[in-house]
């Protein structure tokens, strides 16, 4: 960092100047300060010799007096410039859809509901369900998740919607059948062959996991997910090795990481990318200008899908 030295009002203690809880030291605005300046020591004479007010050598001394910088935080700071947040572009994104049909996809888990420690009480709230249902009454839309579809639907109650389960590999159109998710018609489960394997995967790592306090195994029909949020961090290295020991035996599955779980599925080449691809084909809007697909979503297969768009 460049130069750590404030320069105070006359009047104004040292102590009065560190902000509460913090270790970098305030500045104070110029416009309200009188001459003359007290200085503190090892100020360069750089600063000494501009006058007090000139905004150069106010925003150098906010930017020497910012706390120390750690590469994950610069690293962070240059994804969010590439990737500005869209509800501070919401007039942008209205702009762009002027004129188009607007297609909605969105995530379950940490999207619409909120993160917590027990994946069976992830409950959405009926004002994000009232949200949801009126998109659906302006849009097509989708849910698009890790859950199965069963599962997913039992917490979003919406027959109108288009479901994407299992990572995409259950995708199920909406239904009149507002009981029966299961009514819904199959669109396509590109996966079927492997729902052997994976109920049989799925009691080799509950048996083999078993003995590790806090992890779970939850079964998503076409995929599985092993969770280890409730698990004491010194045992995440061994938890991955267990899992990693069971899939030695099933070659055609493979393994993938989100949100304090590790996810196995079928080795085919198949994500929430490929998911949202299959239903704008179906609905016929693949690949049309006039069309604009926006997609909710928070963890890493949740990029799958964001490829698709770029
Ligand atoms: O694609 P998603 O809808 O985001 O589903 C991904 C996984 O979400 C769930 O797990 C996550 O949420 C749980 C409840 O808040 C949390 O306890 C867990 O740590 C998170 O990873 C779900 O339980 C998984 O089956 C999904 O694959």
């Amino acid at each position: 960092m460049a130069n750590q030295e404030v320069v105070f009002p006359p009047d104004m203690g040292a102590t009065a100047a560190m902000a509460p809880g913090s270790s970098c030291r305030a500045l104070f605005a110029c416009t309200s300060l009188r001459s003359p300046y007290r200085v503190l020591p090892g100020v360069d004479d750089e600063y000494r010799a501009r006058p007090p007010c000139a905004t150069s050598w106010v925003v150098e001394a906010i930017r020497a007096s910012s706390p120390a910088r750690s590469p994950a935080v610069d690293e962070y700071a240059a994804w969010t410039r590439r990737h500005p947040s869209a509800l501070g572009s919401f007039e942008e994104i209205a702009a762009a859809a002027e004129g188009k049909q607007v297609v909605v996809f969105m995530d379950y888990d940490g999207t619409l509901s909120p993160i917590v420690a027990d994946p069976d009480m992830a409950f959405m709230t009926d004002e994000m369900r009232a949200a949801v249902r009126d998109v659906a009454k302006h849009f097509p839309a989708a849910i698009v998740t890790g859950r199965c579809v069963e599962k997913v639907y039992s917490f979003v109650g919406l027959s109108e919607l288009y479901y994407a389960g299992s990572h995409g590999m259950d995708i199920k159109g909406p239904t009149s059948n507002e009981e029966d998710a299961t009514a819904a018609a199959v669109l396509l489960q590109p996966a079927r062959e492997f729902l052997p394997v994976i109920a049989e995967a799925y009691e080799a790592l509950v048996e083999k996991t078993k003995g590790t306090p806090g992890a779970r195994v939850e079964n998503n029909k076409f995929c599985l997910s092993v969770h280890f949020r409730c698990v004491d961090e010194k045992r995440w290295s061994s938890l991955a090795e267990q899992v990693k020991t069971v899939l030695r035996d099933y070659p055609d599955l493979k393994l993938t990481e989100g949100r304090k779980v590790l996810e196995v599925r079928p080795c085919i080449m198949w994500d929430k990318g490929k998911a949202v691809e299959f239903l704008l084909q179906s609905l016929g809007f693949d690949g049309r200008s006039d069309v604009l697909p926006v997609y909710l979503g928070d963890d890493r297969t949740d990029e799958d899908a964001f490829k698709y768009y770029i």
